[in-house]
């Protein structure tokens, strides 16, 4: 990498972080994705008008049993109380979307540290990373099973934009496929530390606004842990942000820059972040899960029309994950 700030994205990235303002003037879509096969057609559409139309949407009756969703969050739960101690064993790797890090990641948006812990899991990335059996029994089993099941949602989602942008419908699939050891999609557990709220926003965020680096974000929320607030890319400029209530067994969907480039710029990534409760909100602890669907490191992402260079989806990934964390030896964002 010769230049840290080389791809748009990461100039993009650096214009979105002031407070803005709120707005109920956007609509939440939500999408049913039941009887998918035989439906497959007006989901497609329905999905395509929310992505292109509105810029955001959710997913409800996608598949993944809400007792599983629960238990994924018991298990995020199970590892963020785990003591200092035992998390700093399995620490993130540079360069690298695994393991644990804490109050680490710093946005180029905000230029402050997101509030939070997260512990990523990604696949073939995970050597001496897992909890150990005694530490955390059956956690490596139980997020692994969650993962697949995210995987799924997604590839299905990403089946419907594929018809759409005139790839086969298995084109991203077949980019994703877990059983190549190249694969780097990845299950983010996250935890943002109880505060004691603020009257005012300011530059101290739970999650900095940024887009996603990957192809396409599937979010849960947990009931009652609200503070998630998403503004379309194409309305970037005016800074105004939905609030996006943390409704159980939907799943948030964010497209990502990797999508972005992928379709030249038809679907456009969408800008989120995660604001401080204010003082009259639950202030607690608040969780929440992301899959991430990042293309296979070999994959070369260039859209149909080749509006931008071919690069890879290793070398797209790994210099945003640089610009995103803090170097350890200066204490300032590593790119
Ligand atoms: O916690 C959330 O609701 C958002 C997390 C997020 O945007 C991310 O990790 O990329
Ligand atoms: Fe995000």
């Amino acid at each position: 990498m010769t230049d840290s700030y080389s791809l748009e994205e990461l100039q993009r990235e650096t214009t979105f972080g002031g407070a803005g303002e709120d707005t109920n003037d956007r609509e939440i879509r939500i999408i049913d994705l039941s009887n998918f096969d035989h439906r497959r057609e007006a989901i497609t559409e329905q999905l395509w008008l929310a992505a292109t139309e509105i810029g955001f949407f959710q997913l409800s009756h996608h598949g993944i049993p809400s007792e599983e969703i629960d238990a994924a969050f018991i298990e995020s739960e199970r590892f963020f109380d785990l003591s200092e101690t035992i998390k700093a064993q399995y620490p993130r790797p540079k360069g690298v979307n695994a393991g644990w890090e804490s109050r680490s990641q710093i946005r180029p948006s905000t230029g402050t540290k997101d509030q939070k812990e997260s512990y990523q899991i990604t696949q073939y990335h995970m050597d001496n990373l897992w909890p150990n059996e005694e530490e955390l029994p059956s956690f490596k089993a139980n997020t692994l099973r969650f993962e697949k099941q995210c995987w799924e949602v997604g590839m299905k989602v990403l089946s419907c934009f594929a018809d759409k942008l005139g790839f086969d419908r298995d084109f991203f699939s077949k980019a994703h496929d877990p059983k190549q050891t190249d694969y780097q999609s990845t299950l983010r557990l996250l935890h943002y530390f109880p505060t004691k709220g603020v009257t005012e926003q300011g530059n101290i965020w739970r999650a900095g606004a940024h887009t996603d680096f990957d192809c396409l974000t599937l979010l849960f929320q947990h009931e009652g842990h609200g503070g998630l607030q998403v503004c379309p890319g194409a309305e970037s400029d005016s800074q105004r942000w939905t609030n996006i209530p943390p409704l159980p067994n939907v799943i948030t969907c964010n497209i990502g820059d990797m999508l972005m480039r992928w379709s030249d710029d038809i679907l456009i990534s969408n800008l989120h972040r995660v604001r401080q409760p204010r003082v009259n909100e639950y202030c607690g602890s608040r969780h929440s899960i992301a899959f991430f669907c990042q293309a296979n490191k070999k994959q070369i992402i260039q859209g149909p029309e080749k509006r931008y260079q071919p690069i890879s989806a290793a070398d797209f990934l790994s210099q945003r994950i640089q610009a995103n964390f803090v170097d350890k030896e200066t204490g300032k964002p590593s790119a």
